[in-house]
């Protein structure tokens, strides 16, 4: 125009008849006013104009206000000139942006440069985003602008039209949504790191036009620290679960939300594929690794959208197990829906300050409370700073430093806590509220029912609570650290478990479940995601966010779980919903340690929930479960809940009676005297398991003193698998420390290791290929025997050598070892007798030289001499070559 004005100006005589038809043309088409064609003509005016330009980003003289569709058209293609316009200040009318030239968008960039740093990386917005801006005057300059070009980018190929049918766009026009919003937009001033990462998937979503809306009508994103003194939710009840909310929630896992109005209104159900499948209840699915994390998605929220469930990559438990539309999206996968449940907050729902409520902060001193640092101050920590909640608590606070992500769930993520003062470690879940977000408070809430449970918990074979605090808009909870990760991990990164490992991991996620049902609480989400291992074979229970507590016999169904773990009557909604969904759950558990698979787990969602809740049939059960483990399974997944026996019963159940825990004590110093020898060895596994039944309650004391009571290792049922593996290395655990000279040397024994991703028993190069024979490290270490051992003994006790409860075992056999005189001769192969003979012809060893010697020679010999092993030696506890003198 300025070029145009000035040869105007030098050809003035000449132009001026084209000059005027020129501005009758531009009038015409801009309709602008009379006094608009002033304002052009005259050079102060026109100043003045620029000036609002450069403050607005807008050439226009203001007049025209109107969001016409085709004023958003041409904003639109303006973003695809060579220079990008600056964001245009509150107050300006959108449809001024597509008309500025180059030389007022580099002027309006620099004076927005010069307002707002932030601008610098943000990219120009779209008209829809402006349009959502109802009352400029009301945004902050750098929250309004972040999420105006944060999400407007997002839409900007869409066309007009699109922006202006869509719901939102009207709603912000008229001010009146006020609630749920993307984090993508909500966060990108304060949010953390780890939190911004989740959100890096860059989905395209329409709910970017909301949380444009949100920053619109919300001037700046109000953490509840900003509504309440300390961390305060809405009560239960309060906390509602919305449909489109897996979008805006930075840790929501869509699946989370899965409603039974989206079921119903999904495709699943619009076209009745399975009519006699029906979803009531709050619907609420949570995700197995998520789960996704852990690779499958719980469902604990409305089912929004398709079941469509994708891992989430982004979690150090991403599953590659084979059940891509079961996994959980997890916090990076935002996966669209937009459907709108009665109670989300547009209907009515939104969560005021007047129904919150202060969140119920953990005992001080709990249970395990010596790992906080009480006289400390988490001032001082950078990472973690002091609880505003306990501010005036001198034993408040802690020194736990927020490190590594463990994992991440559908509600926010697990870090790695250190105790720089106590050195001590534990697992930080963390999930980041904001009080405008109704994910975020429905996170809150089963946030806040897992505090509320696992407060009250204390059992070896469940999560230690710790506590829990709120710092900022983030609520913390402090649980012990396990270290192994979860068992759906492990199945991913090592493949199967062996029949033992079941056996054993199988009977403490009972212990734990008989725990919990005598407490009448459900966990809802048993699944290998949620239960982890400790590097000793121990397992605890997970993941209490789906967990309920029960007054009756049944509580009101819901539809909470885990699909490929989900009871029938759970997807069918036919018995309500009690105890006995966890026995389904585990028995769904034990499939997958089996197979790595839950059942059904080749039919994706709604097929897999059509095979379980209206099916007779029965999930494929492996060839190579014993026929215990099958019997265990099957008496697991009976249709009926009723005829599903209860945790405590099963604990009797001859798949898991005698299951020996893989947990090995370490022995108590005075175990090392080498003159107290096995003796001592025995008082060290009493020791150990002292110590870990020191913690336990009177419902686990009860459980456990009366299966030891039944528990008789010769009368062992227990079927040897003939491939046993150890999930962990034997070389691996702080456990293994070898007592024998040569390792005291640091030499050691070649690694025994199964090779990761291989089935149960696969063997190692250092097997020779030929049925991997690890053998133990030393006297107390677990003997693996594999194929080639199998006829050795009929029970694992005396074989599989681990674990404080079946210590009688272990000690029986070195009862009989250390007294090498007893042993016979008949006991060495012709081919093999180094060893044995070696202490025949020493019979007055001593027993510590004994074990440590037998180890370490049988290994060298095993490993690396490959010798045979007589076949016929029976090791057992029975055998009459470990007689026991004096009836030992
Ligand atoms: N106490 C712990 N020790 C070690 N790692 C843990 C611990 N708790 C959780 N994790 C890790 O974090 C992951 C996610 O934890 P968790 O399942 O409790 O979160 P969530 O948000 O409740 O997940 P979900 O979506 O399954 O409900 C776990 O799979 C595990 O890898």
């Amino acid at each position: 125009m300025l070029t145009w004005w000035g040869k105007s100006s030098s050809k003035e005589t000449k132009k001026k008849a084209n000059k005027e038809s020129f501005f009758d043309t531009l009038h015409r088409k801009l309709r602008i006013s009379s006094k608009g064609k002033v304002s052009i003509r005259s050079g102060g005016s026109r100043r003045h104009c620029n000036d609002t330009i450069s403050e607005k980003g807008d050439h226009s003289p203001c007049g025209s206000r109107s969001p016409s569709p085709s004023k958003v058209a041409r904003c639109q293609s303006f973003i695809d000139r060579p220079h990008a316009q600056p964001l245009p200040l509150p107050g300006l009318h959108p449809s001024s942006v597509g008309r500025v030239d180059s030389e007022i968008s580099i002027s309006s960039k620099s004076r927005l440069e010069k307002v707002s740093k932030p601008l610098s990386f943000l990219t120009l917005p779209t008209p829809g985003c402006i349009r959502c801006r109802p009352n400029p005057a009301d945004l902050d300059g750098d929250m309004v602008t972040a999420s105006v070009f944060s999400d407007c980018s997002a839409d900007s190929d869409e066309p007009a039209d699109s922006h202006n049918r869509s719901p939102l766009a009207i709603d912000c026009e008229t001010g009146t949504r006020t609630a749920a919003g993307s984090p993508s937009s909500l966060m990108l001033k304060d949010q953390p790191p780890a939190v911004s990462q989740l959100n890096s998937t860059g989905v395209k979503k329409p709910g970017n036009i909301l949380s444009n809306h949100m920053s619109s009508t919300s001037p700046k994103r109000r953490p509840l620290r900003n509504h309440v003194p300390n961390l305060q939710v809405p009560p239960h009840g309060a906390f509602y679960s919305a449909p489109d909310s897996s979008l805006s929630s930075p840790s929501r896992s869509p699946l989370r939300a899965f409603g039974t109005d989206q079921v119903l209104n999904s495709a699943f159900l619009a076209g009745k594929p399975y009519p006699e499948i029906n979803f009531v209840g709050s619907g609420h699915c949570s995700s197995p690794g998520s789960g996704h994390n852990s690779g499958h998605n719980s469902m604990g929220g409305d089912m929004s959208g398709p079941l469509l469930w994708q891992p989430s990559r982004g979690s150090p438990e991403y599953s590659p197990v084979p059940s891509p539309r079961m996994t959980s999206p997890g916090p990076s996968s935002r996966i669209q829906s937009g459907a709108v449940t009665p109670i989300h907050p547009k209907a009515g729902g939104t969560p005021t300050e007047s129904q919150t409520h202060r969140l119920p902060l953990p005992p001080l001193s709990v249970s395990n409370s010596s790992l906080f640092s009480h006289s400390n101050s988490a001032a001082t920590s950078p990472s973690m700073p002091r609880s505003p909640a306990r501010a005036d608590n001198p034993n408040s606070g802690s020194r736990w430093k927020k490190g590594k992500l463990l994992g991440s769930g559908s509600f926010g993520h697990v870090y790695l806590g250190f105790n720089s003062e106590r050195g001590e470690m534990c697992a930080v879940k963390e999930v980041t509220l904001f009080s405008d977000d109704p994910k975020s408070m429905e996170s809150a809430k089963q946030f806040m029912q897992e505090i509320h449970l696992l407060s009250r918990l204390q059992h070896p074979n469940i999560v230690q609570y710790y506590g829990s605090e709120t710092v900022d808009n983030k609520l913390y909870i402090y649980l012990e650290y396990v270290s192994g990760g979860s068992i759906h991990k492990l199945l991913r990164e090592y493949g199967q478990f062996g029949e033992l490992v079941i056996r054993s991991y199988t009977q403490q996620i009972l212990s734990g479940l008989a725990y919990l049902h005598a407490k009448n609480t459900l966990h809802r989400d048993i699944k290998g995601a949620n239960i982890l291992v400790d590097p000793t074979g121990r397992v605890k229970l997970a993941d209490f966010g789906m967990a309920k507590h029960i007054t009756g016999q049944s509580c009101p169904l819901s539809f909470k779980g885990t699909p490929y773990w989900m009871a029938p009557e759970v997807i069918k909604n036919s018995n309500g919903c009690n105890l006995a969904v966890d026995i389904w759950s585990l028995g769904c558990t034990v499939l997958e340690m089996a197979t790595t698979k839950p059942p059904w787990f080749q039919y994706e969602g709604v097929a897999a929930m059509f095979k379980i809740g209206n099916s007779k049939e029965l999930p494929t059960i492996p060839d190579h479960l014993s026929n215990e483990g099958k019997d265990f399974v099957r008496k697991c997944l009976q249709r009926n809940p009723h005829d599903r026996p209860s945790a405590s019963e099963l604990l009797d159940h001859p798949f898991v009676k005698n299951a020996a825990p893989l947990e090995r004590p370490i022995p108590a110093p005075e175990a090392l005297d080498p003159v107290s020898g096995i003796t001592q060895g025995a008082k060290a596994l009493a020791i150990g398991q002292g110590k870990n039944l020191s913690s336990l309650d009177s419902d686990r004391l009860s459980v456990h003193s009366s299966r030891f009571l039944k528990t008789n290792p010769h009368e062992s049922e227990i079927h040897i698998p003939r491939n046993i593996s150890c999930p962990v290395s034997p070389i691996g655990s702080p456990l293994l420390r070898s007592r024998s000279p040569q390792h005291r040397n640091g030499k050691m024994s070649p690694s025994p290791i199964s090779s990761p991703r291989t089935a149960s028993g696969a063997s190692t190069p250092l097997a020779g290929g030929s049925g991997a024979i690890p053998f133990g490290n030393h006297s107390k270490q677990s003997i693996y025997f594999q194929e080639g051992f199998g006829s050795i003994p009929k029970s694992s006790n005396g074989v599989y050598m681990n674990g404080h409860s079946h210590h009688d075992s272990n000690v029986d056999i070195f009862r009989g070892m250390q007294m090498g005189s007893h042993i016979s001769p008949e006991l060495v192969s012709s081919e093999n007798d180094v060893l044995v003979k070696q202490f025949a012809r020493h019979p007055h060893a001593e027993p510590y030289d004994f074990q440590s010697v037998l180890a370490d020679r049988v290994g060298r010999q095993l490993l690396g001499e490959h010798v045979k092993i007589n076949p016929s030696i029976d090791l057992s506890p029975n055998s009459s070559l470990l007689s026991r003198p004096n009836g030992l």
